[in-house]
């Protein structure tokens, strides 16, 4: 699904309009209606409210507060609206103020009329939706610092006045804080970013049947992985097939004590479908290994504690570093030795060796930066943005982070996981990938070992794009996390828990095997 900014989200709306044979006033009627199912949703038949507010603005965002009022007050809640008042309202707005039942309570806002709002109230926020244009300042900063200190329940229409959609607000503007955001046709990048979730609390698409081929005309780098995105995206097992063919991976990771860490990347890498695992383990962890992957092969290095020798690398067609590692010299300079015969092509056409890079690898390539000139194309890097900011700088918000991000996949030519809510893939091509699946109870150590197990496997996987095989490994590790979380709860949730339902995860994303009888 693609995310387009506030100016592509206008011409879409008219794009609509005159692809459909529509009013502007009956596209606004759709997004009404799909606020009303929410309050349906919510409420039930009978269960409404004792008293809900509708906020409007001058604009289409107001519009659609004020037909929301209406089919409201139609289906017997007992709304009031109280309205900004500006010197210009919308065409759509006052086509909507006329057809609003004169039973409707309606009141002028003014600095000495704030409209009352108990805790009890429910409130729809319809003042400013993309068109916002500046910081809200005066009536309207006063107005949302009013129903911020209320505490009520707020429905955002669209997005919640006072967010930008795709840029920071200076900061201290004033912003609702609302629970719900109900969004018409595709979701805003704000919604995405750590910075915003006080604002946007839940939030929903809700399809009004926008242009589809306006959609797929307008270009964006930014991306929404949902369910409908990975479909089939995993392709079957041929009946014919061997553990050749879904490749041989190679893993190093482990250090004493945090053996863990390489028995969770190697379930995952199990579980995520490779043919053979190999994994290179201090001498310490033999023993571990061996007794709870069963199903690996092991390596056991001359070091006790820690990893200090590169194996033989011509039998893999993958490999993963870091999971437990420590920073010892010696697994940095494995780490070197790895780039450097990675970095060479292994046929004369042929791609090069896939990496999967991750924690302590992604901490010693911080403090020794020279080594990024060595990563090949299409390396996985999957930092957290405390191990993005070692790689890069401190970023001044969320945006910029994205924009550094954006840089260093380009620049480097990889594909970098940032990890967290809403995890974002860069790709070299300038791509950014939000990932919808996913929890909070993930955030428990070793999550991320199993992340990197899950795409050791799928860059092991030759049928799989580089690209595709990093969106289906994010998509399907949350996935995993959400169903496993659904038997645990978030708190209960541990690494193994999503190991156990990667299985089940990944099925949801295959493809139907079709002729193999
Ligand atoms: N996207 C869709 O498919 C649909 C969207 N709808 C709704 O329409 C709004 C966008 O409406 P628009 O009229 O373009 O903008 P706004 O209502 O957000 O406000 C515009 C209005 O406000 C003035 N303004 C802007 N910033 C400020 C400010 N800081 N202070 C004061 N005034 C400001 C601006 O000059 C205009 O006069 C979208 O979000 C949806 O809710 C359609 O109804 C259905 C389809
Ligand atoms: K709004």
């Amino acid at each position: 699904m693609k995310i387009l900014t506030a100016a592509q989200t206008r011409a879409l709306d008219q794009a609509t309009i005159t692809e459909q044979g529509l009013t502007s006033a009956q596209l606004m009627e759709r997004a009404a209606q799909a606020l009303l199912f929410w309050f349906y949703g919510q409420y039930g038949y009978g269960r409404v409210p004792a008293d809900t507010l509708l906020l409007c603005g001058p604009g289409n965002n107001g519009g659609d507060g004020l037909a929301l009022a209406r089919l409201l007050h139609e289906a017997n809640y007992s709304v009031r609206v109280a309205l900004l008042p500006a010197s210009r309202y919308s065409p759509d707005w006052q086509h909507n103020r006329q057809r609003l039942p004169a039973a409707v309570p309606v009141a002028e806002i003014s600095a000495g009329a704030l409209p009352a709002i108990s805790a009890d109230t429910v409130v729809v926020d319809a003042l400013f939706g993309t068109g916002l244009s500046r910081p809200l300042a005066g009536l309207a900063a006063a107005v949302v610092a009013h129903l911020n200190q209320a505490q009520a329940r707020v429905l955002a229409v669209d997005i919640p006045s006072g967010l930008f959609a795709e840029a920071s607000q200076p900061a201290d503007s004033a912003v609702v804080r609302a629970r719900h955001t109900v969004s018409f046709g595709l979701p805003k990048l704000a919604f995405l970013l750590p910075q915003n979730a006080e604002f946007v609390g839940e939030w929903q698409v809700e399809d009004i049947e926008l242009s589809p081929g306006f959609i797929a005309r307008t270009t964006t780098p930014w991306h929404y992985t949902d369910a409908a995105t990975m479909a089939g995206q995993l392709p079957p097992r041929p009946r014919f097939s061997h553990k050749g063919t879904f490749g041989h991976a190679l893993l190093l990771a482990g250090s004493r004590g945090k053996m863990g860490a390489a028995v969770l990347a190697a379930g995952a890498c199990l579980r995520g479908g490779v043919g053979l695992l190999t994994a290179h383990i201090p001498a310490c962890g033999y023993d571990i290994f061996q007794n709870s992957q069963p199903e690996a092969m092991c390596l056991s290095d001359a070091q006790p504690d820690h990893i200090s020798e590169l194996p033989n690398l011509k039998p893999y067609q993958a490999v993963a570093i870091g999971p437990g590692l420590g920073q010892h010299a010696a697994s940095s300079s494995v780490l070197r030795q790895l780039l450097e015969a990675a970095s060479q092509p292994r046929e004369k056409t042929g791609p090069p060796l896939p990496l999967v890079l991750d924690a302590d690898a992604l901490n010693l390539l911080g403090q020794h930066r020279e080594l990024l000139s060595l990563l090949p194309e299409n390396a996985v890097l999957t930092p957290h943005p405390k191990e993005f900011e070692r790689l890069t700088e401190p970023a001044r918000d969320d945006y910029h982070r994205l924009e550094l991000l954006r840089d260093f996949a380009q620049q480097h030519r990889c594909l970098v996981v940032l990890k967290g809510a809403y995890t974002c893939l860069a790709t070299p091509g300038g791509e950014l990938h939000f990932n919808s699946t996913g929890n909070p109870g993930m955030a428990t150590g070793g999550s991320g070992d199993v992340l990197t197990g899950l795409l050791l496997a799928l860059r092991a996987d030759a049928r799989l794009l580089p690209f595709e095989a990093v969106r289906l490994a994010v998509y399907a590790h949350g996935l995993a996390g959400d169903l496993a979380a659904h038997e645990t709860g978030e708190a209960g949730l541990v690494a193994g828990d999503i190991v156990r339902h990667l299985g089940p995860a990944l099925s949801r994303c295959s493809q139907r095997a079709q002729n193999t009888k």
